[in-house]
């Protein structure tokens, strides 16, 4: 914009109005100075620098004024202005305050983020960890990063065991019950099971959850929490402890079952002898036609029960509890090999298909079965039957590959898998026993002959009770008559004409002991029909 032009006239006629209004300025300052000094009575000098110092006083009072006020106002628009620069300020340095006052944990952390279970930008809080030393270790307990949880931390345990400088089986993993964010690691300093532990007294058996298989590595009973609808597979190279296992486990079955039917295969002819005194049937053998006689009898019973079952359905009672029953097979392999003829080959063939039925079928007729290999070969027990076990335990082997004979095909992808190739095969009767997805590395119970014995006859003192108190029957003047002779095997002949039964003619004669007896015949030596006194004894026992 440019600047006006000023007319000439104009500027004289300005210069003539200011010139006046000073002289008329000029004439009141002199009037009120003449006032003054008339009203104060004041000589002149004085007036003129009382009314100027006047003036001053009033001009600076009325700057004060102005200040205050202006000052007053800037404080009330403050605030805001204020906080919107001061909140991050704030913020930071809380978050510096918290990262001084709880620093990470430089153990854990180190090694879960170098593991990939944690970020790099993420911590373990030194206040939410707890290390507490053991005997055989450290257990680190604490709590993962907001938005991590234990299963982080168990996927990669073999990762973080490296990071501690040990291997997956120095380590054992513990879940909260109540948080997800917790774990508890433990890390051992030696070897697993390098120091013995004692085995478990009668009260500790007793007062452990559920059947205990045998120690952890720091010297806790585990086992599983019951073996109803549920079997087992041990596999594990020779002499590694198998039929110890099975021993100590049975024990444990007498201990916390009380009163079972036991059904025993030895394929090693002297693994399980020291329970034949109690069992409902014991034999000795690697012949495939006794596994077979005995899956039958298995079978039947299984037939037995699931009619019951759908008896109970159909007239809507509640279902009946039948008393346990464990078969258990001692180098179970052999009873699946053939000999390489047809006849073999059939036989294996049956023997496969009927395990597989048992073995299927226990979960609802309370049957259980138990196998042991030293073989655990591809094809040394068949794939359908393997399939079947739900608890699964492998011993030393010496590779992966065998490892996942006993402990399924997909082992190695679960959860926290322990490789049993890479146990000490120096000490006996550890193994990995893989429960309900979850892998425990355990060693099982050596008892001693003693302690073995006296649990067994505990066992055979209650049955003979139990025989004695029995009602009169013509099963039990079968065993009375079968004990007295000293047989475990009667023809049927011989116990129609115990029990008055007068038939001559065979079938007839043996429809009507089977019907006295409760029990279907079977072949004794030499292919004779007749009654086990096992049978009867079993029979009469579980009041079917
Ligand atoms: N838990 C254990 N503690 C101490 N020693 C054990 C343990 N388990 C097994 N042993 C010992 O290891 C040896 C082999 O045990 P066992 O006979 O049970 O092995 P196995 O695997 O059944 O052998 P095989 O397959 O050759 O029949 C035995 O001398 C036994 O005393």
């Amino acid at each position: 914009m440019g600047k006006r032009k000023q007319h000439p006239g104009q500027a004289s006629e300005d210069a003539y109005g200011q010139a006046a209004g000073a002289i008329g300025a000029l004439v009141i300052v002199f009037g009120i100075l003449a006032a003054i000094k008339t009203k104060l009575g004041l000589s002149w000098p004085a007036t003129v620098l009382l009314t100027a110092g006047s003036l001053v006083a009033l001009g600076y009072l009325a700057w004060r004024i102005r200040t205050g006020v202006k000052r007053l106002w800037a404080r009330e628009e403050q605030p805001a202005v204020m906080r919107s620069q001061e909140v991050p300020a704030t913020a930071t340095s809380v978050a510096e305050e918290a990262v001084q006052v709880v620093p990470a944990h430089p153990e854990l952390t180190a090694a879960l983020v170098t593991a990939g279970t944690i970020g790099k930008d993420e911590v373990i809080r030194a206040d939410e960890v707890t290390v507490t030393a053991v005997r055989t270790g450290k257990r680190y307990d604490f709590l993962v990063p907001k938005g991590r949880t234990y299963m982080d931390v168990e996927k990669r345990l073999g990762n973080i065991a490296g990071m501690f400088g040990v291997t997956r089986l120095h380590t054992k993993l513990e879940r909260s019950r109540q948080n997800e964010r917790r774990v508890q690691l433990l890390v051992l300093d030696e070897p697993p099971f390098s120091r013995p532990v004692p085995a478990p007294t009668r009260q500790e058996i007793v007062a452990f959850n559920g059947v205990p298989f045998g120690h952890d590595v720091v010297g806790e009973l585990v086992g599983v929490p019951t073996f109803d609808k549920a079997s087992l597979l041990v596999g594990g190279m020779t002499q590694m402890g198998k039929t110890t296992l099975v021993n100590g486990l049975i024990t444990c079955l007498l201990i916390a079952y009380g009163d079972f039917d036991l059904y025993l295969l030895d394929g090693k002819h002297c693994g399980l002898t020291r329970f034949e005194k109690i069992a409902a049937r014991y034999e000795a053998s690697d012949d495939p036609a006794v596994m077979e006689s005995m899956l039958d009898k298995l079978n039947g019973r299984v037939e037995q029960r699931y009619g019951k079952i759908q008896d109970a359905i159909r007239n809507r009672r509640p279902i009946p509890m039948f008393k346990p029953v464990f078969f258990i097979v001692d180098e179970a392999a052999d009873f699946f090999a053939d000999n390489g003829t047809p006849a073999g080959k059939e036989r294996a063939r049956k023997v496969a298909e009927k395990a597989r039925s048992l073995v299927a079928k226990a979960l609802e007729s309370e049957i259980s079965t138990v196998m042991l290999t030293q073989r655990p070969a591809q094809n040394a027990i068949p794939v359908m039957v393997r399939d079947q076990f739900l608890y699964r335990m492998c011993l030393y082997v010496a590779s992966e590959g065998t490892a996942k004979v006993a402990l399924g095909d997909t082992y190695f992808e679960t959860v926290a898998p322990i490789s049993p190739a890479l146990l000490d095969s120096n000490i006996k009767g550890q193994g990995v026993l893989f429960a309900h997805g979850v892998s425990t590395l355990i060693r099982g119970f050596n008892f001693t002959d003693e302690f073995i014995w006296e649990v067994v006859d505990g066992v055979h003192d209650r049955q003979q009770q139990v025989l004695e108190q029995a009602p009169v029957s013509p099963r039990k003047q079968a065993i009375e008559l079968m004990q007295s002779k000293g047989l475990d095997f009667m023809s049927t002949a011989d116990l129609a004409s115990a029990l008055g039964i007068t038939e001559t003619d065979p079938v007839n004669r043996g429809k009507k002991v089977s019907r006295l007896l409760g029990v279907p015949a079977g072949k004794g030596p030499k292919g004779v029909r007749g009654y086990r006194l096992a049978d009867l004894t079993a029979a009469l026992m579980s009041g079917s």
